[in-house]
């Protein structure tokens, strides 16, 4: 795919993906940009011009063939492909992403998680099973993973990273709450929940 696409129209895809595979399975073959909107809640105009970067999708006064955009979307966002990502800290919010696992639609799951907790290694919590740190380079390499979440205690937040970052790891969605540094080349997603709900709190006290 060459087309380059803005990060905002990218960060909208999954959205995009997800609700076309809701119409699918209701047997809606075709959609307008304006019912697309109103189920998603982004405004016709930026889905068209998100629609417009990847050509001619739509037909004026037909709407969108549901078909051919899942198939397209399917493509860019590589669903085909399933990604491996492992899960380091099994504790109480380690235990609840294993839970979810990003079932639904998706083309991630947590493949393996890693923990020095020896009551957790050997074990298996949510049909993923639980490695001891000793095995992150060796299982990394293996399994080909690239994407890591971290759910560790904050203070070995950054000794974690740095091994994962030395087990060729690309990506990090990092859930603690320190700012870790990582060389270029490696992309760290911050999850501050905290943040999250003061942001919707601030939101609503200041309409
Ligand atoms: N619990 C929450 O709701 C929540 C929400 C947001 C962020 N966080 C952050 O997520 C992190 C985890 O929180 P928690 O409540 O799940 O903690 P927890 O103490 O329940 O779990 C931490 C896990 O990490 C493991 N661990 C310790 N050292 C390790 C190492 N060197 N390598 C691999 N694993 C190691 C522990 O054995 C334990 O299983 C914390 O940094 C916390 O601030 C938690």
């Amino acid at each position: 795919m060459e087309t380059k696409i803005p990060e905002a129209t990218a960060k909208r895809l999954p959205l995009y993906y997800r609700y076309l595979n809701n119409l699918l399975y209701a047997n809606k073959l075709r959609v307008s940009s304006a019912e697309l909107a109103e189920s998603i809640q982004v405004d016709a105009a930026t889905i068209r011009r998100d629609f417009s970067y990847f050509g001619p999708l739509g037909k004026r006064g037909y709407g969108y063939d549901v078909h051919k955009l899942i198939d397209f979307f399917k493509k860019i966002l590589d669903q085909d492909t399933l990604t491996n990502v492992a899960l380091i800290g099994v504790g109480n919010l380690g235990h609840a992403l294993l839970n979810f696992n990003f079932h639904k639609n998706s083309n991630v799951r947590i493949s393996a998680a890693f923990d020095v907790n020896p009551k957790l290694i050997g074990s298996v919590q949510s049909n993923v099973p639980v490695y001891d740190m000793r095995q992150l380079q060796e299982q990394l390499k293996d399994q080909r993973i690239e994407i890591a979440i971290i759910t560790v205690p904050a203070t070995i937040a950054q000794k974690v990273v740095d091994e994962l970052v030395q087990g060729g790891i690309k990506g990090i969605m990092n859930f603690t709450t320190v700012r870790i540094s990582v060389p270029e080349g490696v992309r760290i997603q911050n999850i501050d929940l905290t943040n999250e709900l003061q942001t919707l709190i601030y939101a609503i006290n200041h309409g």
